[in-house]
């Protein structure tokens, strides 16, 4: 997959098939309705194109801080590409952007810019200044324009619409079996391993701790039992979110343990994929308690990660 920043790195002479949305969390939903773009470019010879924004609208519209994210950009890219996405277009959304109207907007960016044959949006697509356009003037402006617009229905599980804000609030609530039904895989985050306080090694339990960006959802504090993805192998893990209250820190980290593992990884990359939340943090009153509940952590982690 290619990604993209400006119009001027498009080659003009493509056609394309576009996915216009947000995608945080790329859940079930999301999934049908890039799989349905696929299918529709492989059907027709286009190029298949994901066009969203690399910053959050909101935070560029209210000036407020967006909604934390599911998946950071990285993360993102990883799951179009496995899906089989070929171009990513990562615009920044700016005031510019803003105040166009729905109708430039499909002029200038999908018609001129994007040479698109098709979009496919999800039903509640909302676009232009003031979120004034909607799916109906989307079709109505593809007949003027020549391009077929395809409408994805909500998807739902147990009569619950699939939705990122459901998914956020499982998340922070830490009920990650839920999230990952409705995200059809596990959450995951995709991070740099950075140097904590140097506490693990002496406890004889080192922990990767990840950096945590502003911007990155955290869920609910607690020890989780985790998949860690580094380069291409995956290892078995028990993973702590909070704020290591038996040695009164007070920011939080999220760190992992990782079993039969003994590599230096600072500095680099790892997906952690989080499966159950197994307890609440406690504040122990001595170390050795502290030990022998990581050790604990790290057999039920094991367990119940059998593959
Ligand atoms: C599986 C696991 C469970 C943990 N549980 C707790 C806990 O309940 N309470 C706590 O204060 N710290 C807990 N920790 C965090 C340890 O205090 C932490 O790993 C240690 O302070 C090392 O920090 P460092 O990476 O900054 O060196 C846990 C860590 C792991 C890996
Ligand atoms: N089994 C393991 N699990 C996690 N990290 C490990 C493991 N073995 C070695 N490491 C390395 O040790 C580092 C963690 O050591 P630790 O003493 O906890 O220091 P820090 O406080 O800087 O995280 C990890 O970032 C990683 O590079």
């Amino acid at each position: 997959m290619k990604t993209i920043k400006q119009y001027n790195q498009l080659d003009k002479s493509v056609q394309r098939g576009v996915a216009l949305g947000n995608f945080d969390g790329i859940h079930i939903g999301h999934q049908k309705l890039i799989t349905t773009l696929i299918e529709k470019c492989r059907a027709n010879g286009l190029e298949s194109c994901v066009y969203t924004f690399g910053n959050h609208p909101l935070a560029v519209i209210t000036g407020r801080e967006a909604p934390p994210q599911i998946t950071n950009i990285n993360m993102k890219k990883k799951i179009l590409d496995s899906l089989g996405v070929e171009l990513l277009y990562l615009e920044e959304f700016n005031k510019n952007l803003m105040v166009l109207s729905p109708e430039d907007f499909v002029k200038n960016i999908l018609v001129d810019r994007l040479n698109c044959r098709i979009v496919v949006v999800g039903f509640d697509y909302n676009f232009g200044y003031k979120a004034q356009g909607n799916v109906e003037l989307l079709k109505k402006m593809g007949q003027k324009h020549g391009f077929e617009v395809y409408e994805i229905h909500p998807v739902t599980i147990d009569n619950k619409k699939v939705g990122s804000s459901t998914i956020r609030e499982y998340i922070k609530n830490g009920d990650i079996e839920d999230a990952n039904v409705f995200l059809g895989r596990p959450y995951s985050i995709y991070s740099k391993v950075v140097h904590g306080k140097g506490r693990g090694h002496k406890l004889g339990y080192p922990t990767a701790n990840i950096l945590i960006e502003s911007s990155h959802l955290v869920p609910k504090e607690g020890v989780y039992a985790t998949f860690i993805k580094i380069n291409n192998s995956i290892y078995k893990g028990a993973t702590c979110v909070g704020t290591n209250p038996t040695f009164g820190a007070n920011s939080i980290s999220i760190e992992t343990f990782i079993i039969n593992f003994n590599e230096d990884i600072y500095d680099q990359y790892i997906e952690l994929q989080f499966i159950k939340r197994l307890r609440d943090q406690i504040k122990f009153n001595n170390v050795d308690d502290l030990i022998k509940q990581m050790n604990q952590d790290a057999n039920n982690a094991n367990i119940y990660l059998q593959l």
